[in-house]
């Protein structure tokens, strides 16, 4: 669905991506885990032609997105942190997004919203405020609605339950299991890896830019005897600090 090939990004001298590849297929949840700076988000934002990488390709169902912008229309996005107009209501943000969309649509398509998740956050009663009045995790739960509206074929999640209340949280990870049940092609990073038990069916591992893995789940428990993939990567990252001590 998604295929990356030789990816690369710098910024000034810093290496941020080394060259990347990786493809993605309909039916994954990928849990995209690594230390803070490893790349995940510039990795993320290349996939949705936010960043413009220095060398490699990425195409989307089977075609290059350099230069394009249609296939964005089968991705959902929620960024780490939301930007909206400040004096926009929750209401004419979502009002504008319907309105953006429904440009070049086919009735068929613009049809089709999924406000599932709108109404068991609770949004409706607070429509008529203002973005620049709502708390953090409000502005989350907004992302997030953003995210599902139109029913994408691909979602890219950047840390959805970052700042989240422990309920918001799981209602969010049951709206993803439900989509993934879907199969949909789900991509997360979290730095709270309870989280991502339920829901990772592959994970890969970025450290300082540099792919270390990409594995089915299975594969990391068989091979650390752990279940839970906290413990599971702490085991994996333990084992190489030892053996890169070994090296020294
Ligand atoms: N626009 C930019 N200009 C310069 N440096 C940048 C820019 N965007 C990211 N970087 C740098 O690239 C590196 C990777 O950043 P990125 O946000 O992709 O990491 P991350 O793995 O998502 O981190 P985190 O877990 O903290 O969210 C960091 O060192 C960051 O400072």
């Amino acid at each position: 669905m998604i295929t990356v090939t030789k990816l690369e990004k710098s910024y000034g001298r810093l290496k941020v991506l080394q060259p990347l590849s990786a493809t993605f297929q309909a039916e994954q949840a990928v849990s995209l885990i690594g230390p803070n700076g490893s790349g995940k988000t510039t990795f993320i934002k290349s996939i949705l032609g936010l960043v413009v990488p220095d060398a490699g390709e990425i195409s989307f169902l089977g075609e290059p997105i350099r230069g394009g912008w249609q296939y964005r229309r089968d991705i959902g996005y929620m960024p780490q942190i939301g930007r909206y107009p400040d004096n926009m209501k929750i209401r004419q943000v979502f009002a504008m997004m319907k309105d953006l969309r429904g440009t070049n649509q086919s009735p068929a398509q613009s049809n089709y919203l999924d406000e599932e998740l709108i109404r068991a956050f609770g949004l409706p009663a607070l429509f008529d405020k203002t973005m620049q009045s709502l708390s953090g995790g409000t502005r989350q739960k907004v992302s997030a609605c953003l995210a599902f509206l139109f029913d994408p074929k691909v979602l890219i999640l950047d840390e959805p339950t970052a700042g989240l209340d422990p309920l918001a949280s799981e209602i969010l990870k049951d709206k993803i299991l439900k989509e993934k049940a879907k199969g949909k092609l789900i991509l997360i990073t979290s730095h709270v890896l309870s989280d991502l038990d339920e829901l990772t069916t592959d994970v890969m591992y970025l450290q300082d830019g540099q792919l270390q893995f990409f594995k089915p789940v299975e594969w990391l428990q068989d091979i650390t005897g752990e279940v839970k993939l906290g413990r599971a990567i702490a085991s994996i990252m333990s084992n190489e600090r030892k053996s890169e001590r070994v090296n020294e």
